[in-house]
């Protein structure tokens, strides 16, 4: 593994370099991986392995969306693509990839079918990590292990595809045969991996719900409509509301920052920016930290595992989803987005000739 020394602190990573695709390849080479659930990651996982060589079959139930997807993504029933139950029989590396709360609804027929020494694979640490709330207890004899993607499946594959990669962490809550962290390794690199880095399952899942509730999706959506609302009352127009406030940053300076770092994106904007930016970035800080503080606890509790949980049980659950996104679609703010985005020159239709 690579030593890398993140700003201080010393990491062990696993890279491409000294773990390549030929080692994956190997040690899986007896094995077959069954991808279970077509929903978000199963996707982006089973077509990486797949394309990198890896024996992979998909477990999904019928009739539903996700298994015609499957179908349209060449896996053939009876072929490569079965039933859970039957799926979870002729693997020996089980990718648990439902919903986290389909996972719950789930386990007995996993649980059922996992023979000793099998590889019980998840991409995040939340069923294991919330057994008490989730029931997920995986059986002594199997490895237990987790390569979690950072990032959404759908960015997985399109990365793999333009030859990028995103990277995971992986973690072994169980190593039954003493090859558990081989085949995380592999499975991580086999997946579409950029890079792996170590964590646990709790860790995984502590800061897993953090981010995506914080300033990866909740947090940021919060910030955006903050400044959104007050700049169209103190009587700014939604376009240059929305462009001041989320079109500039995901267009202009967010993938500076991603080239580069926060200090390279404030350099590349103007001295009146530096010093403001430089100046409010701490009242930011201190304003959200407190709530930052407050989401870890509730993450940490196993209140936001319950009410997650508790709402993605509910058989009507993708209608309600659907009608609180449709709410965040049609506002104002996310409707100025859909204009703004259709004149960037790349989108703007060809002018029809009169
Ligand atoms: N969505 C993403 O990109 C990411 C997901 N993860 C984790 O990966 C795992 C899979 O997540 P997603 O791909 O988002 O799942 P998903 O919400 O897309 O669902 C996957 C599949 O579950 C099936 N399903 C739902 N309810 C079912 C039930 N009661 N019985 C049988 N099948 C059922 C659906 O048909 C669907 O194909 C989760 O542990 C999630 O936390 C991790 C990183 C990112
Ligand atoms: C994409 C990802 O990693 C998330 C946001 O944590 C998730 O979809 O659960
Ligand atoms: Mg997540
Ligand atoms: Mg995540």
């Amino acid at each position: 593994m690579a030593k890398i020394n993140f700003g201080g602190v010393e990491e062990q990573v696993v890279t491409r370099e000294e773990f390549p695709l030929e080692k994956a390849q190997e040690v899986l080479k007896d094995e077959t991986v069954a991808v279970i659930g077509y929903g978000v990651q199963g996707p982006g996982q089973a077509l990486n392995m797949k394309d990198n060589g890896i024996k992979v079959i998909v477990g999904q139930r019928q009739p539903s969306k996700s298994w015609d997807k499957a179908v349209e993504d060449g896996f053939i029933p009876g072929v490569d693509l079965f039933s859970i139950e039957e799926a979870v029989q002729k693997g020996t590396i089980i990718c648990y990839l439902l919903s986290d709360a389909a996972q719950i609804a789930v386990w007995p027929t996993i649980k059922e079918n996992l023979s000793p020494g099998k590889t019980l694979y998840f991409s995040h640490g939340f069923a294991v990590t919330y057994s008490d709330r989730t029931n997920i207890i995986p059986p002594k004899d199997v490895d237990v292990i987790l390569v979690a993607p950072k990032g959404s499946g759908t960015s997985l594959r399109r990365l793999f595809v333009e030859g990028k990669g995103l990277n995971s962490s992986y973690a072994v809550h169980q190593d039954a045969t003493g090859n558990a962290y081989s085949k995380a390794h592999a499975l991580g690199i086999a997946v579409g991996s950029g890079y792996l880095f170590e964590t646990t399952f709790k860790k995984e899942v502590y800061s897993d719900l953090t981010g995506e509730r914080g300033s990866l999706m909740g947090a940021i959506q919060g910030l955006f409509e903050a400044q959104f609302t007050v700049l169209r009352e103190r009587g700014h127009s939604p376009s240059e509301a929305f462009n001041e406030t989320v079109e500039e940053f995901t267009q202009s300076l967010m993938p500076l920052i991603a080239e580069n770092g926060m200090d390279w994106m404030y350099a590349n904007c103007s001295t009146t920016a530096q010093r403001g930016a430089l100046d409010w970035k701490d009242k930011f800080r201190d304003a959200v930290k407190p709530v930052f503080n407050q989401l870890y606890d509730s993450v940490a509790s196993g209140e936001e595992a319950q009410r997650s949980i508790d709402s993605n049980s509910q058989p009507d659950y993708r209608e309600k989803l659907e009608e609180e996104l449709s709410e965040l679609h049609n506002s104002e703010m996310w409707q100025a987005g859909a204009e703004v985005r259709k004149l960037r020159p790349e989108n703007a239709q060809q002018p029809v000739e009169s």
